[in-house]
């Protein structure tokens, strides 16, 4: 039952009075952790800030009643009060230095005045203080426990024998020598108990007087502790700075490693790019290597070449050596023929200059023959047979019955066809085997595309941009192709358009050529219809102004030495291009007047003339001319009788066919050279007259229907084509000044 908290043992902390004070308030700072720097624990060694003490296990009385052991409070610290040596002597097992061993009764200790002890200061819970055991209990725990000693190291565990003289205390409070019977003193002698009580007092005298020395020594060991202490609190402030600066330096040895390491990081990554650059440079050289090695090889073989070469060409330059006289003679011979050569090319541009004559003579001898046949050319175009939809049928287009054609000129008539032998044709009587025969000046088949057919009718358009007069018609019995022959069909693309659009474009193409050379053409156009012996204009059917052919008598003028025929109230477009002609013609064809027959639901009832004026003037030549191409649509030239027409219809018909036989008396006239010619029995021969006759050239083209029921009408239109053509109405004079 020995309980640490009650043991009278006294601490040297507590015997030394103000020492705990001060240690304790040493021990925070000395205690206290370094503080850490900002990367944690710092790394340099600490300073020793504990003082060093005595080895010893002595418990240490808590204000809780509970021992606590004095090295956990203050166990460097002594170590350090010594210095250095104590510290190695305690180390070495050396005892400690001296401390005097006080030996006392806890109750004098505690009641003594100005000495404080930890029991004092700090009472055990729950134990009375020393004060109030005074007295009897103190004899009593004294008989109990045996002496009560206060020890240092080395005694705890000895046995509490004070070393003040080996004495015991009785109950009575008398000293009494160790060992010697304790000799009861009767109540009587008094002497002998004053005795007791005068050594009892000398022995208190010496341990105070030992107390006192004690606690001297004590107060040196503080005051030494002190300075230690203060000692060790200037190492500590001057460690802690030096600390401090250790860190500061720290931070910048770290930062400057991060730095380094960055750098290093850098270097590694130059050092690998440049390992790489190493790497690639090194394969490099390898392939160069290889390359030398092989371009040695070839020095080395183009050298044998080389050599080769020499040797070649030593050889050749004998061989040009030798080469070089015979050139020489060689030149000789070529100047000669040089000579010849010249003498041939004079030949040759005489040549040229010849047949460049001989092309003008058949030229001139060309329009001879065209002066001599009269200036009116006929030409036969037969149309294909149409399939239900009214378009030319693919195939078979050529393959018409009783019709042939060949030599570019003959078209055949087979008149050995079905039906009643004795019906006449145009007064003829038919016989079985009967053809007939009919020549123009150029015959189209079927197939004959509209391209084809104006290349031959060219040459008039040129014609009329050179000056002259022409005239082109077509003339046929209703839809035998006339309309297709001279407008075609301008919304189906550029190879169905006829002979008016495609001579606009000749006229407008050549005209530009022709600008550079000098000529500045001015051109204008007009569309009028004539219909039951009426003019009407195709550009302004809106107009209901009367329109009369009027003659112009230029005859006195400068400029125009013949009459002009001229139409009143007519609108005439000046015109720049084609582009600028096609709507006047869409216009045109809008107005026509088509009236329904039972031969061509599109048949056009009345004549249109599409009117071209062209006037040039060559400002290198001072040349001017005026020609006008007259394109004409001539209605159709069927047989009354046969059309069935009636009334209105029947009117139109006998119109039509009148002024298409006052045409037919014109130019029979003019092949008679009559003296009147009747041009003014009709509009239409009245509108034309400068177009027909000796000043112009015409052209006629007969279209020809291939159908069996339109035979005796087309055999009709034939003859007429052949009187035509067979007349000599004069020669084309050039209106030139
Ligand atoms: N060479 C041809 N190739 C293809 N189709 C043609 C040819 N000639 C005429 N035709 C067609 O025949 C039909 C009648 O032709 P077009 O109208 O030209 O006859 P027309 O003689 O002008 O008749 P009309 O006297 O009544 O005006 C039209 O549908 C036309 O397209």
């Amino acid at each position: 039952m020995s309980e640490a908290p009650r043991s009278p043992l006294i601490t040297l902390n507590a015997v030394e009075g103000q020492t705990p004070k001060a240690v304790a308030a040493v021990k925070p700072q000395l205690q206290a952790p370094a503080p850490a720097g900002p990367e944690g624990r710092s790394r340099l060694p600490q300073p020793q800030t504990r003082l060093p003490m005595p080895s010893t296990h002595l418990p240490l009385p808590t204000r809780n009643g509970a021992s606590k052991r004095k090295q956990d409070f203050t166990p460097d610290v002594q170590q350090t009060v010594g210095g250095k040596k104590r510290k190695a002597d305690a180390m070495r097992g050396a005892p400690p230095p001296k401390m005097p061993n006080i030996v006392r009764r806890t109750a004098s200790a505690t009641t003594r005045p100005g000495t404080r002890t930890a029991a004092t200061a700090k009472p055990a819970v729950g134990r009375p203080p020393a004060a109030s055991r005074a007295g009897a209990s103190r004899g009593a725990a004294a008989a109990k426990t045996g002496a009560r000693t206060v020890t240092t190291r080395g005694s705890a565990s000895k046995p509490a024998v004070s070393k003040a003289g080996g004495m015991t205390r009785s109950n009575s409070g008398s000293t009494i020598p160790k060992g010697a019977p304790v000799k009861k003193r009767p109540a009587w002698d008094l002497k002998g108990r004053i005795e007791d009580m005068e050594k009892t007092m000398r022995s208190m005298q010496s341990e105070k007087e030992a107390i006192t020395q004690q606690k001297e020594e004590i107060t040196q060991h503080s005051d030494n502790i002190q300075q230690d202490l203060l000692t060790l609190q200037r190492e500590n402030t001057t460690l802690r700075q030096r600390v401090n600066e250790a860190e500061v330096t720290l931070r910048d040895l770290q930062s400057k490693n991060r730095n380094m390491e960055d750098d290093l990081e850098r270097v590694n990554r130059q050092k690998k790019a440049v390992e790489r650059e190493r790497d690639d440079l090194e394969s490099d050289l390898q392939t160069s290597r290889k390359e030398c090695q092989g371009l040695k090889g070839t020095i080395a073989q183009q050298a044998a070449a080389q050599e080769g070469i020499k040797a070649e060409l030593q050889l050749r330059n004998s061989q040009i050596e030798t080469t070089n006289i015979a050139l020489q003679a060689e030149k000789g011979a070529v100047a000669s023929l040089q000579a010849e050569l010249a003498e041939a090319r004079d030949k040759i541009a005489a040549l040229d200059r010849q047949l460049q004559q001989a092309e003008t003579d058949r030229r001139v001898l060309h329009n001879t023959i065209q002066e001599l046949k009269g200036n009116i050319r006929v030409f036969a175009r037969l149309r294909p047979l149409l399939s239900p939809d009214g378009n030319a049928a693919n195939d078979g287009l050529d393959d018409i019955p009783h019709f042939d054609w060949h030599d570019g000129n003959i078209l055949e008539l087979d008149r050995a066809m079905d039906g009643d032998p004795n019906e006449t044709m145009s007064g003829f009587k038919r016989t079985e085997s009967q053809k007939i025969e009919f020549s123009f000046d150029r015959v189209f088949a079927p197939s004959s595309s509209q391209g084809e057919v104006f290349e031959e009718i060219s040459q008039l358009v040129q014609s009329a941009l050179d000056g002259y007069k022409v005239c082109i018609f077509a003339y046929g019995q209703t839809g035998s192709g006339k309309t297709h022959t001279m407008e075609g069909n301008l919304e189906q693309g550029p190879e169905q358009r006829g002979m008016i659009p495609r001579a606009v474009e000749q006229v407008f193409r050549t005209a530009e050529r022709l600008r550079g050379k000098g000529w500045e053409y001015k051109i204008s156009a007009s569309f009028l219809e004539i219909y039951n012996e009426s003019l009407r204009d195709l550009l302004d059917s809106k107009s209901d102004k009367k329109m009369d052919i009027k003659m112009k008598d230029n005859r006195g003028s400068k400029d125009n030495k013949t009459n002009d025929v001229h139409v009143t109230n007519q609108v005439v477009v000046d015109v720049n291009s084609e582009d600028e002609v096609y709507p006047l013609l869409k216009k045109a064809n809008k107005h026509r007047a088509v009236a329904a027959t039972k031969c061509n639901d599109r048949s056009s009832r009345s004549h249109s003339v599409f009117q071209l004026r062209i006037k040039g003037q060559n400002s290198l030549t001072s040349e001017s001319c005026a020609g006008m191409l007259n394109l004409v649509d001539l209605a159709g030239s069927e047989q009354v009788k046969k059309s069935g027409s009636q009334g209105k219809q029947l009117q139109e018909a006998q119109s039509i066919n009148k002024s298409l036989s006052n045409l037919s008396l014109v130019i029979t006239a003019l092949s008679n050279k009559e003296p009147h010619i009747p041009y003014r029995n009709s509009k239409l021969t009245y509108l034309l007259q400068n177009s027909l006759g000796g000043n112009s050239k015409t052209l006629m083209f007969v279209n020809v229907s291939p159908q069996e029921e339109h035979l005796v009408e087309t055999v009709n239109s034939l003859r007429f084509a052949t009187t035509v053509n067979q007349c000599n109405i004069g020669t084309a004079q050039k209106k030139v000044k």
